[in-house]
């Protein structure tokens, strides 16, 4: 009898959920679509604050309340830390180096965070403000030279600004080698070795299968296992080795890898496992800021063609402190509380990653009576989050307006978007700060030179963007055709002048 009482299993039951199908679990239910929304509009409002959903026989979890989340992912984050693990994309194509992927408690997942940490503390932002600023006229440049071509322009941007911070690489104007490496192990990961939902490798369900030889049939996972792993591991090592390689010379520009080598230089020899840490963090910076970004940014565009209102009140504000002499800095961001609250806007109405990255439980647990058993992946719902009306009253609408509201602190805390979109627990994201900045400065930049509008038809009556969203983990929109074009002349002369500076 005792041994039956383990923790939970015998007397709680499992959260509630759509009912699944033998063997299949609920493959069936699942979308590729905006899958949020179902999670949200339909099993959350049937189900309550925990669903649970199985597919082949893997327990996956939805948490639909900051409450549940905090307490599930927050105050018991040390059981709800690990990632999910497959044979094929940890071990065959060996991105179990990537920190995102990483096996919680495995010593270079200790010591990478701790590498994130360090170099992308706020005490530390400062030092890549010159490569920030570079990258941010670069971008208003492109905007002014080709404006229709404005998504280009972001992914670039998000794309350049990585590559700079991480190891002081320049991007080249077209068709740069390591930015189509990193796109590349990006796809690899992405639509390849993840691919959707209900895709399942074989030798995942079967691990046995990887100890067969290559020449043996039905071994092909292998051959293609080997050939992405050496693309990842060459997109991750050759702008690696650049670095190095400048060091030595003595031109490398100051960034997060030579910051963290000459650290380690300095208190001794850096052995191969740190450099090792280095190299991979720096290559998870590049995969991990670069869907988030441009879902951001390009929401940003969206959101200044429909509200020309919006657009108007922050070119005010910007113009009463710079006088219009001069672009935005990180200096003028406490005068330009306006600007900010369009920042947060952005941020809660984007809501870049909905469903956040999965958590997985590595105990099992009762939360108010119900099981969940250990191995369970946990999802947190950050698009219902962000879309609370309680406190985003209208959550629909980008009302920057809803943060220069006077309220108190603990309502400010709950309101303030960076608390949902970055994550929860110990597996929050690392680059926090680094946005702020590098998104502040981008969004001022542009609003402080360039009108946005509705694109217009061949009679004249406005196109109303409506974009759609594809992709199953990240919310970017499809393209949306818009009018971007300088306020003034003296705003394009002021992007010129930025780039002569
Ligand atoms: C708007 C931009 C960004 C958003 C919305 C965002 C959001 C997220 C989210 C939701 C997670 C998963 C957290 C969890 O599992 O609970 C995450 C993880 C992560 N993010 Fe970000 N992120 C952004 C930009 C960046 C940047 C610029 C970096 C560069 C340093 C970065 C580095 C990471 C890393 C390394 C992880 C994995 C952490 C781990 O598994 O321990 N992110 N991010």
């Amino acid at each position: 009898l005792l041994l039956l009482r383990r923790p939970g299993r015998v007397c709680e039951p499992l959260p509630p959920g759509p009912p699944p199908l033998p063997l299949f679990g609920n493959l069936l239910d699942f979308t590729l679509r905006e899958l949020w929304l179902r999670v949200t509009s339909q099993w959350a409002q049937k189900y309550g604050d925990l669903v649970y959903l199985r597919i082949f026989g893997q327990g996956i979890l939805f948490l639909n309340s900051v409450e549940a989340t905090m307490e599930i992912l927050e105050k018991r984050g040390a059981m709800y830390a690990d990632r999910p693990q497959t044979v094929m994309l940890s071990e065959l194509c060996g991105c179990d180096n990537i920190v995102a992927f990483s096996r919680y408690g495995s010593t270079h997942y200790r010591q990478q965070r701790r590498l994130l940490h360090t170099a992308l503390a706020p005490s530390s932002i400062p030092a890549y403000q010159p490569l920030i600023i570079a990258e941010v006229f670069d971008f208003l440049r492109r905007l002014l030279d080709s404006p229709e071509r404005y998504v280009d322009h972001i992914r670039r941007y998000t794309g350049s600004q990585s590559m700079s911070i991480a190891y002081g690489y320049k991007v080249a104007e077209d068709n740069d080698p390591h930015i189509r490496g990193a796109e590349e192990a990006i796809d690899i990961i992405a639509n390849h070795i993840l691919g959707t939902p209900g895709d399942v490798w074989l030798v995942d369900l079967c691990p046995a299968l990887k100890l067969l030889p290559t020449w043996a049939p039905g071994t092909g996972f292998r051959r293609k296992a080997a050939a992405w792993k050496s693309k990842i591991e060459k997109c991750a090592n050759d702008p690696f080795e650049w670095v190095k390689e400048c060091m030595s010379a003595g031109t490398a520009t100051p960034c997060y890898c030579t910051r963290l080598l000459d650290e380690e230089a300095g208190s001794g020899t850096v052995n191969k496992q740190y450099e090792s840490d280095v190299k991979w963090t720096a290559h998870a910076m590049y995969l991990a800021s670069i869907d988030t970004t441009l879902a951001l940014l390009t929401h940003f565009v969206l959101a200044m063609v429909r509200n020309p209102e919006v657009v108007r009140n922050a070119q005010e504000e910007i113009d009463a402190v710079t006088g219009g002499s001069r672009l935005p800095t990180h200096d003028d961001r406490g005068a330009l509380p306006y600007v900010n609250a369009i920042m947060s806007e952005c941020m809660r109405w984007t809501c870049p990653v909905p469903l956040g990255l999965p958590h997985k439980a590595t105990e099992n647990d009762v939360y108010e009576g119900m099981f969940i058993p250990n191995g369970t992946l946990v999802f947190a719902n950050i698009w219902k989050m962000t879309r609370d009306p309680t406190l985003f009253p209208n959550p629909e609408a980008f009302i920057p307006e809803r943060y220069l509201e006077d309220v108190d602190e603990a309502t400010a805390r709950l309101r303030d978007p960076r608390n949902y979109i970055f994550g929860f627990g110990r597996r929050r994201c690392t680059g926090t700060h680094l946005v702020e900045s590098y998104l502040w400065l981008a969004i001022a930049c542009t609003l402080a030179t360039f009108d946005f509008a509705k694109a217009t038809d061949a009679d004249g009556n406005d196109i109303e963007p409506q974009p759609q969203y594809l992709d199953a983990s990240f919310r970017l929109p499809t393209l949306f055709p818009c009018i971007i074009r300088p306020r003034s002349e003296n705003a394009a002369q002021l992007v010129h002048e930025s780039l002569a500076a």
